[in-house]
């Protein structure tokens, strides 16, 4: 091969940087997704797509589907019907040449009470094979007992371990293998502060290093702070789904301010505002649903400024994901 004058040389194959994850390629494809207990349909049906490299939050009611989901998805039960893909393959029948690859954190876990926690991480060094990502095991496990604040505990019987400890030791065999896709069950049920904060810190250390997350969680702010999309199930089906803002836009923002007892609030109906809009006669306090708060909020501004009304304590917020779930959650009922 010639190079022309000033062209830089290639660098020698092992010189490049590895190339980076695929974007836009599918970890996770679920289409009519369908499980069942014996007559039970637990999961109705579900679409799903989450993308490599994605932080996907699953949330819903108690019993909406989402650990049956989840352990679907992991390969420990099979699915009823719907074509399913996880990592390129059936997570039920080609479990094993995808587990290594996968982190999977339960809800409950199953360690051997009589063993130490320096002994548990032994034993999963020996079950467990490879580097992962060209670090030692042993280097990853230390670091992540040293970020998950279980240094000091090395020679504690995990059944004398708090419910946190034990959790956090949980997440660490989760995610020692530094996995290309992690499912995580409620990981922070039940942990402190300190403790909810250091889990994140490692799973986002390792989503921001190319890791899949799929989590289930009943802290919404979690899913709200960390998750990319999220989808919102309930009876067996997803309700709702989409990035935190388009899941915000199903339900309407509010406008709210007060005026003086002189100014007629029925005359803001004649704004065009949203018909979910009435306004109590002779009222001070006003506050406007909004499905497009950017243009009712012009439309407001533009009526007080023509009528020269003073807006006093005036504010715009957008819905917060717990008002979606509500609405998801009592939906059927509504
Ligand atoms: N082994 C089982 N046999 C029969 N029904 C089951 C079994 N496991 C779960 N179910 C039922 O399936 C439905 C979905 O349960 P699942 O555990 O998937 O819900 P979930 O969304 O994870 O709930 P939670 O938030 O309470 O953990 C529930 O109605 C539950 O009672």
């Amino acid at each position: 091969m010639t190079t022309s004058p000033g062209t830089p040389p290639l660098p020698a194959l092992q010189d490049r940087p590895a190339p980076a994850a695929p974007v836009d390629t599918i970890a996770v494809s679920a289409e009519g997704l369908r499980c069942s207990y014996g007559s039970y349909e637990a999961v109705r049906g579900i679409d799903l797509s989450i993308r490599n490299g994605e932080f996907f939050a699953l949330l819903g009611t108690n019993g909406a589907g989402k650990t049956t989901t989840m352990e679907t998805l992991e390969g420990h039960r099979a699915a009823t019907s719907g074509a399913l893909s996880v990592l390129g393959a059936d997570p039920y029948r080609d479990k094993a040449s995808i587990r290594p690859r996968l982190g999977i954190m339960l809800q409950e876990a199953g360690f051997a009470d009589d063993l130490t926690v320096e002994e548990t991480c032994r034993l999963w060094l020996r079950l467990s094979t490879g580097d992962p990502r060209g670090r030692p095991r042993e280097e990853v496990i230390a670091q992540g007992l040293d970020v998950l604040d279980l240094s000091a505990k090395g020679s504690t019987r995990v059944k004398m371990l708090s419910g946190g400890q034990r959790r956090r030791l949980d997440l660490l065999l989760a995610t020692a293998n530094e996995p290309d896709l992690l499912f995580l069950d409620e990981p922070t049920t039940g942990l402190d502060p300190e403790s909810r904060e250091r889990t994140w810190e490692l799973v986002r250390g390792l989503n921001d290093a190319g890791t899949t997350v799929v989590l289930t969680t009943h802290y919404l702010e979690e899913a709200e702070s960390y998750a990319d999309r999220l989808a919102i199930m309930h009876d067996g089906e997803i309700a709702v789904d989409g990035t935190l803002a388009e899941v915000l836009r199903r339900e309407p923002s509010t406008i709210s301010f007060e005026v003086e007892a002189s100014v007629d609030v029925v005359e803001l109906t004649r704004l065009g505002l949203s018909p979910d809009f009435v306004p109590t006669p002779a009222s001070t306090q006003v506050a406007v649903p909004s499905l497009d708060l950017q243009q009712d909020l012009w439309k407001v501004l533009s009526w007080a400024d023509a009528h020269r009304i003073r807006l006093d304590r005036l504010s715009a917020s957008e819905a917060s994901l717990a008002a979606v779930f509500h609405r998801v959650s009592v939906g059927d009922a509504a």
